[in-house]
């Protein structure tokens, strides 16, 4: 989902509130809390203009404007009452304790540059979520920012230099088996040259 730029309400200042917004700030969002009283850390963001802080009770027609929002207070009136309100309007909510009003879930989140990773068992277990999402990180290091820069570069040029769509897709599941992320790994990958690239992308379409 790209929440770029857009208006992301959370109401509720407490841990689960901080949580989704840490997130929120990694998708480039606009925040708003809207709580009587927040958390030290997001005390900090809102000091860094990070979020925008509404230090009052959730009151209707809070949400005008909101691409989506997150009702995290611990009274279940007012979450269901910002749930209401979000409907109404066509906005989409994540209700933190009530799965079956939720729109949408918040899975658990492994980035690597250009990778995102999300794991979700469909609010079956939060914490298991936690653990294979932590599973995971070995597995996917580092190496996948750089990986993922070069293959980038590689596509737009193919993209824009060769005009079969069958050869394209050749090339790019040959470049992605052709051990580049090992390389990278051991640390012998020099970045490539134009020209390099240019050779590469004519000698795999001769064959
Ligand atoms: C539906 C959902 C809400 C949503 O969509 O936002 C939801 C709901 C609830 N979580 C609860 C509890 C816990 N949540 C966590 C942790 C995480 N919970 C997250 C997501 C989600 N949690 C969504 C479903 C995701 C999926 O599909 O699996 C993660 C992945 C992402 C994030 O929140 O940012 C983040 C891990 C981040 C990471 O570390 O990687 C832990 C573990 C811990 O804290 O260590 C516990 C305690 C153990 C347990 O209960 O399992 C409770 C019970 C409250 C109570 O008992 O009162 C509810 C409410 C209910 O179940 O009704
Ligand atoms: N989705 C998830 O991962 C989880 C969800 N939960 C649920 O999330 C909810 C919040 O949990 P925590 O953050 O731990 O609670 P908390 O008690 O730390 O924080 C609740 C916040 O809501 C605010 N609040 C209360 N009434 C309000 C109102 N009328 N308007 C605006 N803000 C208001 C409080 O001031 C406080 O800042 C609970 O209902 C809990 O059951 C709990 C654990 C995990």
């Amino acid at each position: 989902m790209n929440c770029k730029n857009k208006i992301c309400c959370v109401v509720g200042g407490g841990s689960i509130a901080e949580r989704k917004v840490k997130g929120l700030i990694e998708s480039g969002a606009c925040i708003t809390v809207i709580s009587p009283n927040i958390t030290p850390d997001l005390q900090v963001l809102a000091d860094h203009k990070q979020l925008h802080w509404v230090n009052r009770v959730y009151r209707e027609g809070d949400l005008q404007g909101a691409f989506l929002v997150y009702a995290t207070a611990n009274q279940r009136e007012v979450n269901n009452a910002v749930a209401q309100e979000a409907r109404q309007r066509g906005i989409l909510v994540n209700v933190a304790d009530r799965l079956e009003e939720t729109d949408f879930i918040t899975p658990g989140i492994l980035r690597r540059g250009r990778l995102t990773i999300s794991v979700s068992t469909a609010g079956a277990g939060p914490a298991v979520t936690a653990d294979i999402t932590s599973a995971l990180e070995p597995l996917f290091g580092s190496e996948y920012e750089p990986y993922l820069d070069f293959m980038y570069e590689m596509r737009q040029i193919i993209k824009r230099t060769v005009s079969s769509p069958r050869q394209r897709a050749k090339l790019l599941r040959r470049l992605a088996n052709s051990g580049i992320l090992d390389q990278i790994r051991r640390h012998e990958f020099v970045a490539w040259t134009e020209k390099e690239m240019d050779l590469w992308i004519a000698q795999n379409q001769e064959e």
